[in-house]
């Protein structure tokens, strides 16, 4: 674990997918000095899109846009910058701001050497790293994640996309990144909903890869709630290594490694498009998600005795929710039957085997499935 290491200590963690590999750089001061880390990875850069939150415009998205603005490339031309700003929230993962993304790419005269910087969470991530993958069938893109959701998850690996009304992430595209930068100071600015949110991914990938991370986060969960600088940075630099090592094995979830990193998410999409996108954050929905396939485990007679207990006082630790009074199985088992991970008309899910290790199981009765939703109403 990277607790020891000084606060001002850039940690750099590689994606490995050959020639399109790519760096992720975490620690603190990096906004003001974007520019020379975006120029020395691509030296060719002419025009950036900056398309940022617009909760976080002020003050970071405007100074990362200063540092752009002010430098000088090699040839001592400055960079042409364009930036717009996205209302925030989930429902921008929608066609219409696409739209709106895809007009003001056209109108700023964008080429295929123009790079897309996206600034925000995982919305943002998610919604202009896919306009990046479509315009001109795909220009670079740079990840500024300033959520600690986006610096954990959404920032690495390359899914993008938008959603439908009644389904998450239904139309999107892997399309990698060229830069992930995590300056770890934008979490000062951060709502602690938002934050804690974020928690939701780090304890999955104790679950799903990493026995020995899990129990860290057990000793460590009052200094991560309390965002406890050495503590999140180590919960940052784990997580972006556990993601990154899946995501080379597995880069387009096609041989089922990748679907780990879904622990969860089938019951917590499900919510999300059944109570209204928004009403839950994604990390909230994932905690009652990955509490729901830990009792369907259960029941089915695979899963280790205790892993159920520590996995509910770990995320009640987080100050994350484990239980959702208002889950409707009903409404919730027609999205599921959408979900990404359905072969022939069957529901699979990700169930957890013990601390550590989890495994797609298919052909699961609706029947389990119900139970395994009022298991946490
Ligand atoms: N692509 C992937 O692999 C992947 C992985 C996990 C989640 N996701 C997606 O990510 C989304 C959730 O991301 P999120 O949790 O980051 O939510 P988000 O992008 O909606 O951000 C949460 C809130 O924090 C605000 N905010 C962001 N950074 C801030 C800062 N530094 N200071 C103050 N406020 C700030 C935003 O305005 C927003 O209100 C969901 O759509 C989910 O499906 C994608
Ligand atoms: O990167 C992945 O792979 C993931 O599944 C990470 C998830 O945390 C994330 O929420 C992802 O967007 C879900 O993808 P989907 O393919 O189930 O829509
Ligand atoms: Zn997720």
């Amino acid at each position: 674990m990277l607790s020891g290491s000084n606060r001002n200590d850039i940690l750099s963690v590689e994606v490995p997918l050959g020639d399109r590999s790519y760096q992720i750089e975490i620690g603190p001061d990096q906004i003001d000095t974007f520019s020379q880390t975006v120029l020395s990875t691509m030296s060719d850069l002419t025009h950036v899109l900056v398309i940022a939150d617009a909760a976080i415009q002020e003050p970071w998205a405007n100074r990362l846009i200063h540092s752009l603005s002010t430098s000088l490339r090699d040839d001592a031309t400055p960079l042409r910058v364009s930036s717009i700003s996205v209302p925030s929230g989930e429902t921008s993962k929608s066609i219409s701001q696409l739209s709106e993304l895809w007009q003001w790419m056209l109108d700023s005269s964008t080429d295929r050497r123009s790079v897309v910087i996206a600034v925000g969470g995982g919305v943002v991530g998610d919604l202009a790293g896919f306009a990046a993958a479509s315009f001109t069938r795909g220009i670079r893109f740079v990840q500024v994640p300033t959520t600690l959701l986006a610096m954990v998850d959404s920032s690495v690996g390359g899914k993008t996309g938008i959603n439908l009304p009644t389904s998450k992430n239904m139309i999107g595209a892997f399309w990698q990144p060229s830069l992930v930068v995590i300056d770890t100071d934008v979490l000062s600015t951060l709502p602690e909903r938002a934050y804690l949110s974020g928690l939701a991914e780090v304890i999955k990938y104790g679950v799903i890869d990493d026995a020995e991370f899990f129990a860290w986060l057990e000793a460590n969960a009052s200094g991560l709630v309390a965002r406890d600088d050495g503590t999140v940075r180590a919960a940052i630099a784990e997580s972006c290594q556990s993601k990154a090592r899946v995501v080379g094995e597995d880069e387009r979830e096609t041989s089922g490694r990748r679907a780990i990193l879904n622990y969860g998410h089938t019951f917590a999409h499900a919510i999300e498009a059944t109570v209204g996108y928004g009403q839950l954050l994604h990390g909230e929905a994932v905690s009652i998600g990955m509490q729901m396939a830990a009792n369907m485990a259960v029941d089915l007679g695979i899963c280790e005795p205790t892993l159920l207990p520590r996995q509910t006082e770990l995320i009640q630790a987080c100050g994350l929710p484990t239980t959702f009074p208002e889950a409707n199985a009903e409404a919730m088992l027609p999205v599921m039957q959408r979900d990404k991970k359905v072969s022939h008309g069957k529901l699979r899910f990700i169930l957890p085997e013990r601390i550590g290790s989890v495994r797609l199981v298919g052909d699961i009765d609706p029947s389990s499935v119900v139970k395994a939703i009022e298991s946490c109403r």
